[in-house]
């Protein structure tokens, strides 16, 4: 059965006039290797750390600034918060459809809470925690095209005809500002879309984007800016001692115009400077380790990397349920075409590059979990394979081959052909990235032994779920398998609540 909303009735939680407490006892374990009765063993030790949390309710009023704001992500997402607000119908060929937010983990989703009379309860998973409603975001943002975003809308070839007329009023006075561009970071063939790029230096262009950004604050009276990257991919910026491996030498290397400073990393600093999150939806190492100095230095959140979206999506599921079956894959072969202007960007090799790491790595977590089916260093032959055939636009054609060792030295082969609607399955993701990345902000935590409340790590790994390439702090563990990174999404947000993680073991039932 669904539910609307709930209301926890708990001693460890509190509903205070503008914070929700709570105090959850974090089950873990620790793991010790000693040597015992004359031999080294694992000792695991179930241990307790009691936590508290604290949940600013107030919910703000939010901007959101896209870089790429005239991208097929970036219109579409655009068009479509749009459309949900005014509660805009359209006429298709099959119906009269209705807007909405399908694909949005926060809007589209549900959170078991328990049973009642024997019968599963959910709810909403925004309803969790208060969380900014979409209808209310200001957009805003840059781009190197200076098309509006209704025109950008209709370059994309993503929506339907009938909803791109109702929506052209609304977004024809929309136009992006000028972005950081550099044709050394991505494929030559976008250099024909740059009409719209900021002149100077890097240094001046960082303090145009910190400008930008005030401006925008000012202009839309927004409580709070979140900055999001759905612009090209961009190949690997070099990362070189004394150019961008310490904020310092980032910071320096910027004062003196050094050309390896990407344009999104000059995005990066500008945000982390105003102290604005800055989320990476694509998959180059914007997050130089001199950007991710600067972000703890500031305490300013910092997320991505690439939008987890369609075909690695289904990869981190089913590789996910294959090695957890005890079934090993030994060939994974990922091969797409796609027509849209991310396709074309994508046929350079240098930024096919970028993309290739982030779809490749998604495996590696799951792999490394099982010591039986795999030897330490021993991976799946993985393949990945795009290509640009202009006739096909957003509409990616994905194709998968997975060959995998089952009993016996038997061989299972699973062919998948995926049609990922690119645009239409990103921009949900673009949205709860934003979303719950504001959300983070407004979560204190305070461990047992700690004398004081602080924030999450300002890498925000809580964002996971989301990306393909999960940035993390250092030393902590990439998780790629979605349901993990679900849970531990939910499972947070739960014990902001007081709740218990769901276990699923439904022990009253047993
Ligand atoms: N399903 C998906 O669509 C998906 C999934 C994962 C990652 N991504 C990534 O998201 C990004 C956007 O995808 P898209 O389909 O919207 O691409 P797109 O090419 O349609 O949009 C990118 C936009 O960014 C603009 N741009 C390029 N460089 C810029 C800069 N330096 N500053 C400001 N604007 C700039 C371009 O003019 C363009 O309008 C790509 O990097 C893509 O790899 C997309
Ligand atoms: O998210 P996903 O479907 O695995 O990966 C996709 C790539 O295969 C595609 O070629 C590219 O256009 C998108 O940006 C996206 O990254």
């Amino acid at each position: 059965m669904f539910i609307e909303k709930f209301k926890v009735e708990s001693p460890s939680l509190r509903y205070g006039e503008d914070e929700i407490e709570s105090v959850y006892h974090y089950e873990t374990t620790e793991l010790v290797h000693e040597c015992r009765d004359g031999f080294y063993q694992w000792i695991v030790k179930p241990k307790t750390v009691r936590y508290n949390f604290k949940t600013r309710t107030r919910v703000p009023k939010l901007g959101v600034m896209l870089v790429g704001w005239g991208g097929n992500n970036g219109s579409t997402l655009t068009a479509g918060v749009i459309a949900n607000r005014e509660g805009i119908s359209w006429v298709t060929k099959d119906k009269v459809q209705q807007a909405n937010y399908f694909g949005s983990l926060t809007q589209a989703s549900t959170i078991r809470v328990g049973s009642f009379n024997g019968e599963e309860i959910y709810a909403p998973f925004k309803s969790l925690l208060p969380m900014v409603n979409p209808d209310d975001i200001v957009f805003g943002g840059w781009d190197i095209s200076n098309m509006n975003l209704a025109d950008a809308m209709a370059r994309a070839k993503v929506l339907d005809i009938d909803l791109q007329k109702q929506l052209r009023p609304y977004m024809e006075s929309m136009v992006p500002l000028s972005g950081i561009f550099d044709s050394d970071f991505v494929a030559a063939n976008q250099g024909d879309r740059a009409n719209n790029a900021i002149k100077g230096t890097k240094k001046e262009q960082v303090q145009q984007i910190i400008k930008d950004i005030r401006e925008f604050k000012e202009k839309t009276k927004v409580d709070k800016v979140i900055v999001l990257w759905t612009a090209n991919t961009e190949r690997y910026s070099d990362v070189i001692v004394g150019l961008n491996d310490t904020m310092e030498n980032l910071m320096a290397s910027v004062e003196k115009n050094e050309a390896e400073i990407s344009p999104s990393t000059l995005y990066g600093i500008a945000c982390v400077l105003e102290n604005v999150p800055f989320i990476n939806g694509s998959p180059q190492n914007t997050f130089v380790p001199g950007l991710i100095d600067l972000s703890i230095q500031r305490n300013s959140l910092i997320g991505g990397d690439d939008f987890k979206s369609g075909q690695t999506k289904m990869k981190s599921v089913l590789v996910d349920f294959l090695v957890g079956a005890g079934i090993k894959p030994t060939s994974i072969v990922s091969y797409n075409h796609l027509g849209n202007n991310d396709g074309l960007n994508l046929s350079a090799p240098q930024t096919f590059r970028s993309k290739e790491i982030s779809k490749s790595n998604v495996v590696d977590d799951m792999v490394s979990s099982n010591g039986i089916l795999y030897e330490p260093g021993e991976h799946p032959d993985h393949v990945i394979v795009i290509k640009y055939v202009p006739y096909v636009g957003d509409s990616k054609r994905a194709m998968d081959e997975y060959t995998s060792e089952i009993f016996m030295g038997g061989k299972s082969t699973v062919v998948l052909h995926n049609t990922c609607e690119d645009s239409l399955l990103a921009a949900p993701i673009i949205l709860d990235l934003v979303l719950l990345a504001e959300l983070s902000t407004r979560i204190q935590l305070k461990a047992e032994e700690e004398d004081k409340f602080h924030s999450f790590h300002p890498v925000a790994t809580i964002l996971s779920y989301l990306t393909k390439a999960p940035l993390v702090p250092s030393g902590t563990p990439v998780v790629n398998a979605l349901a993990k990174q679900r849970a531990m999404l939910e499972n947070i947000l739960r014990a902001c609540i007081g709740l218990a993680p769901e276990n699923n073991m439904n022990l009253e039932y047993k």
